[in-house]
């Protein structure tokens, strides 16, 4: 049978990169993404904000919804100080499945644990199964109607403190209108949108940074 677009990514992947670079998979998959099949990975446009703000959070506990293949897992990852490992959430077993292996190519899977679930039932069950009281920063890239029920939901299991820093994917294309009126008028955070593109089009898309105030 046909393969998957993931699996084709994967297939680049290791055609293309060097084992346990993780700079080559980045140039891999965005290679791949110009050049053969359009996939929703952030991007590098998109890529070099998170990686500008991940770098300036300097993170001790990582979050992130919506894992797809692994590319903006490898993008965190690889700027983690040693020993400080990232959780990734993904509810498609398929995307799961090939994000291991390109996380695992980028010699990264020990900086990182892939949880296989949705959000609704993963985040409450997260400081009693992973030891966590809260995060420092949060990376939403899942489904766009979940960001606001997530973001209460973080509140509302005492996942967040004063500092902690969401970075939200696609506030414009696809979108995320409530997140967005959420964030941006709760007196409880500080929101900056980064202007950019959709990932590999010239269509106008961004990321939201919202900085819990507590
Ligand atoms: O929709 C998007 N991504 C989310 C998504 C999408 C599908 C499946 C999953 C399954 N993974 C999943 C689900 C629920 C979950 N709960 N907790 C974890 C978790 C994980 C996730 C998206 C779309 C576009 C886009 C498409 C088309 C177009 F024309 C323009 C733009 C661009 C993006 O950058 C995007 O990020
Ligand atoms: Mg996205």
């Amino acid at each position: 049978t046909r393969s998957t677009r993931p699996q084709r990514m994967l297939k680049a992947v290791q055609k293309n990169a060097t084992k346990g670079n993780p700079q080559s998979v980045i140039s891999a998959i965005d290679y791949f993404c110009k050049n053969s099949e359009w996939a929703m990975n952030v991007g590098d446009e998109k890529g070099s904000i998170l990686d500008s703000v991940v770098t300036e959070v300097n993170p001790s506990t990582v979050l992130e919804l919506g894992t797809y293949c692994g590319y903006s897992t490898v993008r965190i990852a690889r700027l983690l100080s040693p020993g400080t490992k990232l959780i990734t959430l993904e509810f498609n077993p398929a995307y799961a499945t090939v994000a291991r292996q390109i996380i695992a190519y980028a010699g990264l899977q020990d900086k990182v644990t892939l949880v296989e679930g949705s959000s609704a039932d993963l985040i409450p069950q997260i400081k009693e199964r992973f030891g966590i009281t809260t995060f420092d920063f949060i990376f939403l890239d899942h489904w766009k109607d979940r960001y606001l029920p997530d973001i209460k939901l973080f509140e509302e299991c005492g996942l967040l403190r004063k500092g902690s820093v969401l970075l939200a994917d696609n506030v414009i294309c696809p979108g995320a209108p409530e997140y967005l009126e959420y964030v941006r008028n709760s007196p409880r955070y500080e929101s900056r949108y980064y202007p950019a593109h959709l990932e590999y089009t010239k269509a106008e898309d961004g990321l939201e940074k919202s900085v819990f105030l507590g």
